[in-house]
């Protein structure tokens, strides 16, 4: 199944940058009316009589950061492998910029940054040597790119140090910034917050809504429905090499059934309560797929599925009862549920 979300005006995702809500809404307009920076067409990969992937297709636009969302082993670095002719498909057909990856690759891929797996930097160099070197092998890099992208990716203060000082968000942001030096129309991040910490996974999200506000197109891989959430505009779903749905993340979120925590003073006075209630059905606790950061925080939450209409009537009922309300909270649904939704409940990794 394929579902096909009516993109919405953007949102506040690029807070951090000096784009206004008003000014990426007038972008994702005018760049919804220009040719795409990325059309995949049908593509299709086999290896040893296995189906990897199988005839997914979408298109990335100007200035977009398009979310490639998915569970681990689901397909996504093989794709990605495909978009950079690292390795050939089996059928369909990559366009960057209207040139064919596969018979054009030196054409299409000038307009390509991309980092897959962990970009290879030399420890004892400093990050501008590192630059440096990767600049020689392209024409007409000089000094002041290499300045420029460190600027971009922040790490302009310690360029001149020794990579191997550098914490893991450094390394990342300088691969990014090898990624950079030829002014790319289209940067590919394969899970580029993978083994960040909280600040990293933050100044990352920043810069690439500043690229995006330039102009960049940015298609970013993760297995994190929450990543995905905050960085991107559009999204691209894959389960067992099927793209099972393409568009607007934010309405996808709304239209998944959310899970609602309750936390009572009385957990069992409370849970009997909402069992009782027409409008509230007491979700399994293991069936619940709720993110752990979520039962983290509300250690003894129940997991209910009810209308946010009902909320007000059920704190109230529970409060006449004198069963203390200590929270409420709607949760954001886990990529698992999400998949729930879209499928209609029959997951299947064969997609069929
Ligand atoms: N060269 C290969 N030979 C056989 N199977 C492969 C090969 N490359 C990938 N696969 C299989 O294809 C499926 C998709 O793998 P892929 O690495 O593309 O997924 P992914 O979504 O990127 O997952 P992860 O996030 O774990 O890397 C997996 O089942 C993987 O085992």
């Amino acid at each position: 199944m394929q579902t096909d979300v009516k993109a919405r005006d953007i949102s506040d995702k690029a807070s951090n940058s000096s784009e206004t809500e008003r000014e990426r809404a007038n972008r994702a307009n005018r760049s919804r009316l220009e040719p795409p920076v990325l059309s995949v067409e049908h593509l299709s990969k086999s290896i040893r009589g296995r189906k990897i992937i199988d005839d997914i297709s979408f298109d990335v636009r100007a200035g977009e950061i398009y979310g490639f969302l998915g569970p681990n082993g689901s397909g996504k670095t093989t794709t990605i492998r495909m978009l950079v002719d690292l390795i050939k498909p089996t059928s369909g057909r990559v366009f960057v910029c209207g040139e064919d990856v596969n018979k054009h690759p030196e054409r299409a891929l000038r307009h390509v940054g991309c980092i897959v797996e962990n970009p290879e930097m030399y420890g004892y160099m400093t990050g501008w040597e590192n630059l440096d070197l990767f600049a020689r092998m392209q024409e007409g890099i000089g000094d002041t790119r290499i300045e420029e992208v460190a600027r971009i990716v922040r790490l302009d203060a310690r360029i001149h140090d020794k990579v191997k000082t550098y914490s893991l968000g450094m390394r990342q942001r300088l691969g990014i910034a090898q990624a950079l030096l030829g002014a790319p129309k289209l940067l590919i991040l394969d899970e580029p917050t993978n083994g960040l910490d909280p600040k990293g996974i933050k100044e990352l999200r920043a810069f690439i809504a500043e690229l995006a506000a330039e102009g960049m197109s940015v298609f970013v891989s993760s297995h994190l429905l929450s990543e995905i959430q905050l960085l991107c505009d559009r999204v691209a779903i894959i389960d067992g090499g099927r793209v099972i749905a393409v568009g607007d993340v934010h309405e996808m979120i709304a239209q998944a059934e959310a899970h609602t925590l309750w936390l009572f003073e009385d957990p069992e006075a409370g849970r009997r309560l909402l069992s009782d209630d027409p409008r509230v059905d007491v979700a399994d606790q293991d069936r619940a797929l709720l993110d752990e950061s979520v039962l983290l925080a509300l250690p003894g939450a129940i997991p209910t599925r009810v209308s946010q209409a009902d909320i007000p009537a059920v704190v109230a009922r529970c409060a006449a009862a004198g069963v203390g309300v200590l929270a409420v909270q709607r949760v954001v649904p886990t990529l698992e549920s999400l998949f729930l939704s879209l499928t209609g409940g029959g997951r299947d990794a064969s997609g069929s």
